[in-house]
């Protein structure tokens, strides 16, 4: 198995086509996006991650959200059953990376659907947004399948945001940070608030270093004041479409 490796998906000819659920509709830049994306891929492999594409799907506008596809678990991937039909084919190219990664496969069967921008693993916890994508089906079957790797499953419920990490995530000491107006705090230790919502997704690509999103400077001078090393990638064309930093890559690490 090829270790520290993130997957990827280029954005497609489509891509102004994305869902958008939450948020106004704007004008989408496909030739922008793949200049951010292309950044956003620069700034993985600068942090040391070992970048594996997968296979294009120019007919599906979303491909590019590839986090939504799989949920990678040690030796495991679980391909994902998008609660959004239209996603539901991108798993096919997702499955052929992580088969070529070495990764033994499983899957969200019906009637559970699962975005993978609703599991954010910390630690041994994995918590899982019930959300307009994600359902109680899949989240057991989720949890029935992870116990095997000694995970524990924590649903959360997500109201008015698209995914679970569109409002929650968490550091790399394992300190969770999002927006709780969106989310049933209840079940979670403690939530930082982030200054802005564009704050709350970030991505950890190593044990002091963060990802986040250019829309959320304010949040990037206070983890920088916390000391961690903090790299500012612009998504604002993903963004549009209510993608994060997330959303565009999946670590294996
Ligand atoms: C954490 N997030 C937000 C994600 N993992 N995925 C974003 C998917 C956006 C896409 N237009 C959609 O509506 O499916």
């Amino acid at each position: 198995m090829t270790l520290r490796t993130a997957l990827v998906r280029a954005p497609g000819s489509r891509l102004a086509e994305g869902l958008v659920t939450h948020a106004d509709r704007r004008p989408v830049d496909v030739g922008l996006a793949a200049r951010q994306h292309a950044a956003y891929v620069a700034a993985l492999r600068a942090a040391g991650w070992r970048v594996r594409a997968v296979p294009a799907a120019d007919d599906l506008p979303d491909a590019v959200f590839v986090e939504d596809t799989v949920v990678v678990c040690d030796d495991l991937a679980v391909l994902a059953r998008s609660g959004a039909p239209g996603r539901r084919a991108e798993t096919v190219g997702t499955e052929k990376a992580v088969r070529g990664l070495g990764l033994e496969v499983t899957r969200i069967e019906p009637p559970g659907t699962l975005d993978g921008g609703d599991v954010l693993q910390v630690g041994d916890t994995v918590y899982v947004g019930l959300s307009g994508r994600t359902n109680e089906d899949a989240i057991c079957r989720l949890a029935a399948v992870l116990a095997g790797r000694g995970r524990r499953v924590v649903p959360v419920r997500v109201s008015g945001r698209l995914h679970l990490k569109t409002v929650m995530t968490a550091l790399p000491d394992g300190s969770l940070i999002g927006v709780p107006e969106h989310l049933d705090t209840s079940a979670l230790p403690c939530l930082r608030v982030v200054p802005e919502p564009a704050g709350a997704p970030v991505v950890v690509l190593g044990e002091d270093h963060v990802l986040i999103s250019a829309s959320a400077p304010r949040t990037a001078e206070r983890l920088r004041a916390d000391g961690l090393r903090v790299t500012v990638v612009d998504i604002g064309e993903f963004e549009a479409l209510e993608g994060g930093v997330t959303c565009l890559s999946v670590l294996v690490p």
